[in-house]
């Protein structure tokens, strides 16, 4: 069952087609890849969907129901949660205060109670903190519950953005360039965590230019190029795709 459908997305920017009619399904439970060179148009894709910017035509649904074009936040309600390409935390806090932040977005009690330290807020605060150490337990970074987010090593500050976003509880998590300045090993923990997130219900759609955890984690990939799409599907068949690969080698931004 077909749980993102992008229906015929454009975006330009002044004379740039930055995404051309760009149509795609993801499938409920899948890991989705979106691939392309630099300047492709993966993150605008991104924007769109997340609500950041607004399509100049077309638009998404989720579960069969069209997304907002925005505010981030009514797209978020909706279900759709979502990390950045450079980390967005908030360096000085903790990564239990950052992780807190995310979780405290779903949380009932009013500033003014928050600020009156009545019994509900404080009661809302603990269940906020618990709330949050399961998301940090989750990726596997409980134990830095107390550094400052700007401490950490780049990996586990991917990981935090990712509990950030899963706190959200949402369907669908869009993470771009997760793996960007992972060693092998933590790009290993990565997939395992990915596949984790996929087993426990959230579908996942993935920009990645690490092909080697494209090829191995994604279930699909759609392949980007200068705003047109020109290719989806396996990745074993997207490998060996000549349009694929004279897009890449193409390029003189291919990496
Ligand atoms: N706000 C903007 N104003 C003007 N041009 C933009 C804007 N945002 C993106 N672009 C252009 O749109 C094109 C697509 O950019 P985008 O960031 O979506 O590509 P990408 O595939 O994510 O690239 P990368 O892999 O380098 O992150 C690029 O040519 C980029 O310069």
């Amino acid at each position: 069952m077909s749980l993102l459908h992008a229906c015929k997305v454009s975006k330009r920017y002044g004379g740039l087609q930055a995404l051309d009619d760009i149509s795609f399904e993801v499938e409920q439970g899948e890991i989705f890849g979106l691939i392309g060179p630099n300047g492709a148009g993966k993150t605008t894709l991104f924007n769109l969907l997340t609500g950041s910017e607004r399509a100049d035509n077309g638009h998404f649904t989720l579960g069969g129901e069209r997304l907002p074009a925005g505010p981030p936040h009514a797209v978020a309600r909706c279900g759709i949660a979502r990390s950045f390409q450079n980390t967005r935390l908030f360096r000085e806090l903790s990564v239990l205060e950052n992780a807190m932040v995310a979780a405290d977005a779903r949380a009932r009690t009013g500033l003014w109670a928050t600020l009156a330290g009545t019994r509900a807020a404080r009661a809302e605060e603990a269940a906020c903190r618990a709330s949050a150490l399961r998301w940090l337990d989750y990726v596997g970074i409980a134990h830095l519950a107390d550094a400052a987010a700007g401490t950490l090593s780049y990996g586990d500050q991917r990981r935090l953005e990712i509990a950030r976003a899963l706190a959200g509880q949402p369907r669908l998590l869009a993470l771009d360039e997760p793996a960007a300045g992972m060693n092998a090993t933590e790009t290993g923990v990565l997939k395992r965590l990915l596949e984790r997130i996929r087993a426990d219900g959230v579908t996942i759609v993935l920009i990645e230019h690490d092909m080697s955890l494209v090829m191995a984690a994604c279930d699909r990939i759609a392949v980007l190029d200068f705003g047109r799409l020109i290719a989806q599907g396996t990745p074993a068949a997207v490998r060996h795709d000549p349009v694929v690969i004279a897009a890449y080698l193409g390029g003189s931004h291919a990496r």
